[in-house]
């Protein structure tokens, strides 16, 4: 089963993602970007790249991803695996989408969707740490390009759109919690999610 955790920068992805590795010792924990390969080292540069093109961007998210399914996610699967990954395709939508908004493309999200259908397993389930853009923006530090409010008030948007069109597959935590609630109301979703399997 593949759950993935998403939200805005700052929401606590990563605070519960390493938290849950003690609740499921099992489970196979990874990460998008991937943090154990060149395709990820490229995005990290495009991430750090203030002029960096934001289509050209889109396509080395979309190569790290294709790389982390063959080399991560599918064996793991297949071994009969818990995968939860801290970001996912969900991140390119609303991220990618909200970075294309004024480009050529007419239907961003659709578009880049398209581009993963054909190739993609999608999440069984997706937690998603609701945060307002200002607290994520300030827990973040704002430290590139990504992690601005203005910004993130669009990716927040078409997060939204995501939830709105698959409510079945998403599971909304308020991140403006403490971390102890956060971490409580995640391992209280997850134990529903593996009880429903
Ligand atoms: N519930 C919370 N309340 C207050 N601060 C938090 C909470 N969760 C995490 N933080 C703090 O916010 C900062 C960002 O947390 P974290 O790295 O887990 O977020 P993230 O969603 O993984 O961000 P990014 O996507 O940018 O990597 C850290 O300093 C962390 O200690
Ligand atoms: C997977 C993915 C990530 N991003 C953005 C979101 C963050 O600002 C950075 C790095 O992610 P991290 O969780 O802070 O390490 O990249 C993106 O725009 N599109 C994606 O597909």
């Amino acid at each position: 089963m593949l759950v993935t955790l998403e939200g805005l920068d700052g929401s606590g992805k990563t605070t519960v993602w390493e938290a849950l590795h003690d609740a499921y010792p099992d489970a196979v924990f990874t990460r998008e970007p991937t943090s154990d390969s060149w395709y990820g080292e490229a995005v990290n540069r495009a991430i750090d790249d203030d002029d960096a093109d934001p289509l050209a961007t889109l396509f080395l998210f979309t190569a790290d991803h294709a790389d982390h399914l063959s080399r991560v996610v599918r064996p793991a699967l297949a071994d009969g695996d818990l995968v939860v990954s801290d970001r996912y395709s969900d991140s390119r939508y609303a991220y990618q989408a909200a970075a294309l908004r004024d480009s050529d493309l007419r239907r961003p999200m659709e578009y880049i969707m398209g581009i993963h259908a054909a190739f993609t397993r999608p999440p069984d389930k997706t937690i998603y740490l609701d945060v307002d853009p200002e607290t994520a923006a300030a827990r973040s530090g704002s430290t590139n390009k990504f992690e601005q409010a203005a910004y993130l008030a669009d990716v927040r948007a078409n997060y939204e759109r995501l939830i709105d069109a698959e409510p079945e597959r998403f599971v909304r935590v308020d991140a403006t919690q403490s971390p102890e609630a956060v971490l409580d109301a995640v391992e209280a979703a997850l134990e529903e999610i593996l009880a429903e399997r």
